[in-house]
């Protein structure tokens, strides 16, 4: 694998001229405490200016990272009748399939979604067929939480919050939930190619892996595609974060637009505290001219908020943000 050093630019080959950050993530481990703690603030850099950023050398082998992709494929391209027993619209099922419309076009996305870690909890009431499933994508949520780990420390570390990462428990408790997305191709569609629309994620960080170019990010300079790279993964901060950093990282705005030459399918890897925390901002980054900007939260109480007639399509972070 080529070796990235440091946060080196890429630059955006599509409509606009924006560029994403690409982290080498093997430098965290590094034993030089110097080197990594230029890592660990370029890592906060990117967070503070972009909430967005791919990381190379991340450990996880192309085969698994394959195999998952396959795995997932494999799932959407059963029978319906295979799917429906695990076709559900309540937000607390712990393994849900559903189909999206867009605009009115039916089916636009279809979507898997299940708890992953840890795995003795989970991994037998995940889907049976592809009977490969369970094997190939254990062995990549495995892969992708150590990483989500080492990336979350490092994003912790550079608001000097590591030790709150520490006492919240998420090394044994944090949940990671697994979603799969099948997008339809965009020619055909009479909708303008949205696959899904405009969101942030209620998590800490979410790492993306995905088959051809679809995620777009709201960069500053408005909607930019996020480059296909084979060997990268794409990582953004959400909710949780944004609300431990009171407002200092900001949780990123994305959508999906359909791919124009195929289906596309990603795995968005989504890592938050553990379900009852209570997440609440940081009281070393609060004083008088930075009050406290959210009331606290817990992933519970968005699958209230979901579950509740509250819920019209729109953000949970919204409702936590103190005026
Ligand atoms: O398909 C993607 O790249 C992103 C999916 C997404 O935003 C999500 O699962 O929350
Ligand atoms: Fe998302």
């Amino acid at each position: 694998m080529a070796k990235v050093f440091c946060a080196v630019l890429i630059t955006q080959p599509s409509c606009c001229s924006q560029r994403v950050p690409v982290i080498d993530l093997s430098l965290l481990q590094c034993s030089d405490v110097t080197k990594r703690s230029v890592v660990v603030k370029q890592i906060g850099a990117v967070c503070r200016q972009l909430g967005y950023f791919q990381i190379a050398n991340h450990g996880i082998d192309t085969n698994i990272r394959r195999d998952a992709l396959d795995a997932a494929s494999g799932f959407f391209k059963q029978p319906l009748e295979e799917k429906a027993n695990l076709e559900s619209d309540d937000f607390r099922k712990p393994v849900r399939y559903c189909t999206n419309s867009v605009e009115g076009v039916a089916n636009v996305r279809t979507m898997l979604k299940h708890y992953a870690h840890p795995p003795t909890k989970w991994v037998h009431l995940w889907p049976i067929n592809p009977t490969d499933y369970r094997e190939k994508m254990k062995t990549y949520a495995i892969q992708v939480r150590k990483v989500a780990l080492q990336t979350l420390e490092a994003i912790f570390e550079s608001l000097s919050l590591r030790s709150n990462l520490e006492s919240q428990d998420y090394d044994h408790e944090g949940i990671q939930m697994m979603v799969m997305n099948n997008y339809k191709k965009g020619p055909g569609l009479d909708v303008s190619n949205i696959g899904l629309e405009p969101h942030t994620d209620y998590s800490c960080i979410t790492i993306i892996l995905q088959t051809c170019q679809g995620l777009e990010v709201m960069g500053r300079r408005g909607w930019m595609a996020v480059p296909h790279n084979q060997e990268t993964l794409h990582v953004h901060i959400g909710d949780q974060v944004e609300i431990l950093s009171n407002g200092q990282y900001k949780s990123l705005k994305h959508r999906v637009i359909l791919n124009r030459n195929t289906n596309r399918i990603s795995i968005s890897s989504i890592h938050c505290l553990p379900m009852e925390k209570k997440v609440s901002t940081a009281e070393q980054l609060v004083d008088e001219s930075n009050p406290k900007r959210y009331r606290e939260s817990s992933f519970n109480d968005l699958l209230d908020y979901l579950s509740s007639e509250k819920f019209n399509g729109g953000s949970f972070l919204d409702t936590l943000r103190i005026h």
